[in-house]
């Protein structure tokens, strides 16, 4: 917001007291104000003047409007004048100044250890953290995700498959013959459920109110973050309370301590016994962890937040990955065929079992998962970063202490220099990687080798889709089982295409904060996101139509 932005809302504040007889204080409250807005806006702006500003043609408001309304050619604009140089550019967000960094120099500052450079930082301002209490960074949750959850994956395939199968038939009952469904939200309720069996357990996986709770807290935060964007930051710790948002924020909060308790308890007491042996999820990984460091009091407060943190990295940004690959594959229905008979194949020859290395082996679905995941990532721009001191880059690009920088993500996973395919990058080609991984095996390179590349979960300087470097995204395991899993349920039960009448493919469900400093995007709100899956088609047709291919689902087992 700029100080005229402050002003104009500080005027109307003046008004409003004033129309109630409060002057004086008002005009006491505005003069503060207005010297916080004018000093901060000139304090965020130090030291980056070396910085070429994009659109200077624009003025400051214009260029801050442009960002917000026209991120995406804006950031275009920027990568062929000056990332593509080789060098970084400014732009002006609502929250101050951000540096967008190319290929290159984003590889460098995902490297570098958390004393140089903080992801907390952005992350927690972007959701307001000190207001709507969003808890970021914990390195114990962090560690189990990439240890104990990943290195068990192949283990928790059938179960992961039974959860699927009994979602799909409780959200597509209705799809007997072909049945228009609109599919983000029978998405979102799916992997909430699956996620749920390996976060919490079997337990809650068919509760609604814990469906309810871990899908809109999301929701939620990201509302309350965005209407506290748009106030003043002196008002802010006045008016935070008075925010229905944070009132169902503080909801969710009590009702998952209230739900996790009991589970929480029932687990302390059997963990009691000799005979005990360790669940597999999430939760029982955590208290293995609480009781080694010897927490007991309350534990299951500390438990029920990290829950809900789990659920905002993991529910939303895996159902609309899964959203945008159904929406590639009506797309493009050719891929259709393409993968169901390699998940065929593959179940055929893993005994009709989702275990072991089944998943490993989808490498064309991998590839069109990665093309799919390239063309609708989380956001234009990825891995915000603060600078904890000063830092000069390899290439000279100084960045003096307290810089936010982020990769310039779309644009870099574009260019066809840096991703160095055959097919045109701006084209959607699913199998892409998959030609790309053949070709290092032809020339030699050995499976393992070729096994950390061009996968889903890789990351490297040219596919950043998870981030870079130590604070990748460490669900990225995960995701990628799940996604698998779903896909394959989903392809070999049923068909898909575009209702009647729509053509094209649908804008991507991928939420883009207007201002950038949310790398998380919520479905179903569409006061705080303006890019969520509008559809071509006539206002009252629905996204994908369904029908069942193949009676092949099973609830049995878990
Ligand atoms: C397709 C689904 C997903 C996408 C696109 C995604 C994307 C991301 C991105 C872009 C980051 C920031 C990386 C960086 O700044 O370098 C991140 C961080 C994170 N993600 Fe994911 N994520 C997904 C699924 C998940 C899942 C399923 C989990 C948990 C099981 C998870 C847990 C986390 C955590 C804990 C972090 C913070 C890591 C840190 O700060 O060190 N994510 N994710």
């Amino acid at each position: 917001m700029t100080v005229t932005d402050n002003m104009w809302h500080l005027l109307n504040l003046a008004l409003l007291f004033n129309t109630e007889g409060y002057l004086f204080p008002c005009l006491v409250l505005t003069t503060v104000l207005l010297i916080g807005a004018i000093s901060k806006s000139k304090r965020k702006n130090d030291g980056l003047s070396h910085i070429p500003v994009l659109g200077p043609e624009l003025g400051a408001k214009g260029r801050t409007n442009e960002f917000r309304y026209n991120a995406k050619a804006f950031l275009q604009r920027g990568y062929e004048e000056f990332n593509r140089n080789g060098k970084a550019f400014l732009i002006q967000t609502t929250e101050g100044p951000m540096v967008v960094l190319n290929s290159q120099q984003s590889s460098e500052v995902g490297s570098m250890p958390d004393h140089i450079v903080d992801n907390m930082r952005p992350n927690g301002r972007a959701l307001m953290d000190s207001y709507t209490g969003y808890l970021d960074g914990d390195a114990v949750v962090f560690r189990i995700l990439k240890t104990q959850l990943t290195t068990q994956l192949g283990d928790l395939g059938d179960i992961l498959a039974a959860q699927t199968d009994r979602c799909l038939i409780s959200e597509f009952q209705d799809c007997e013959d072909w049945a228009p469904v609109q599919i983000l939200g029978r998405l979102t309720r799916i992997v909430a459920a699956v996620s749920t069996r390996v976060f919490v357990g079997e337990e809650l996986t068919t509760d609604e109110e814990w469906l309810k709770t871990t899908i809109d807290y999301t929701v939620q935060l990201v509302t309350c973050a965005t209407i506290l964007k748009h106030i003043p930051s002196v008002l802010r710790p006045v008016v935070y309370r008075f925010i229905p948002a944070y009132r169902k924020l503080q909801g969710y909060n009590n009702a998952a301590i209230r739900m996790i308790k009991p589970i929480v308890q029932a687990r302390r007491e059997a963990m009691e016994d000799a005979e005990f042996s360790c669940g597999n999820d999430m939760l029982q990984w955590m208290l293995n962890e609480r009781v080694k460091k010897k927490f007991h009091d309350k534990d299951y407060v500390y438990l029920a937040q990290l829950q809900l943190q789990l659920s905002f990295a993991a529910t939303h940004t895996t159902s609309m990955a899964v959203t945008n690959m159904l929406y590639d594959l009506v797309a493009w229905p050719e891929y259709i065929d393409v993968l169901r008979a390699e998940v065929t194949e593959q179940l055929a020859a893993n005994s009709n079992s989702f275990r072991g290395n089944f998943v490993r082996n989808l490498y064309k679905m991998d590839s069109f998962m990665k093309e799919s995941q390239r063309h609708n990532p989380v956001g234009y721009t990825i891995m915000g970063r603060d600078t904890c001191q000063d830092v000069t880059l390899s290439d000279g690009l100084f960045l003096p202490k307290g810089t936010f920088v982020v990769a310039n993500l779309y644009q870099i996973t574009h260019d066809p220099d840096i991703v160095q395919s055959d097919s045109d990058p701006n084209s959607f080609d699913g199998l892409r990687y998959y030609k790309m991984r053949n070709k290092l095996l032809k020339i030699g390179a050995g499976e393992k080798e070729v096994a950390g590349k061009h996968q889903f979960v890789s990351v490297s300087n040219s596919s950043m889709m998870f981030g870079y470097g130590k604070h990748a995204c460490p669900g990225r395991f995960f995701a990628s089982n799940e996604i698998k899993i779903i896909l394959a349920k989903l392809l070999v039960a049923f068909d898909f295409e575009t209702p009647a009448g729509v053509t094209g493919r649908y804008e991507s469900s991928c939420c883009i904060n207007r201002d950038k400093r949310t790398r998380i995007s919520t479905p179903s709100s569409d006061s705080v996101c303006d890019a969520l899956s509008r559809r071509k088609g006539p206002p009252e047709s629905f996204d994908i139509a369904f029908a069942v291919f193949s009676n092949s689902l099973t609830a049995q087992g878990s």
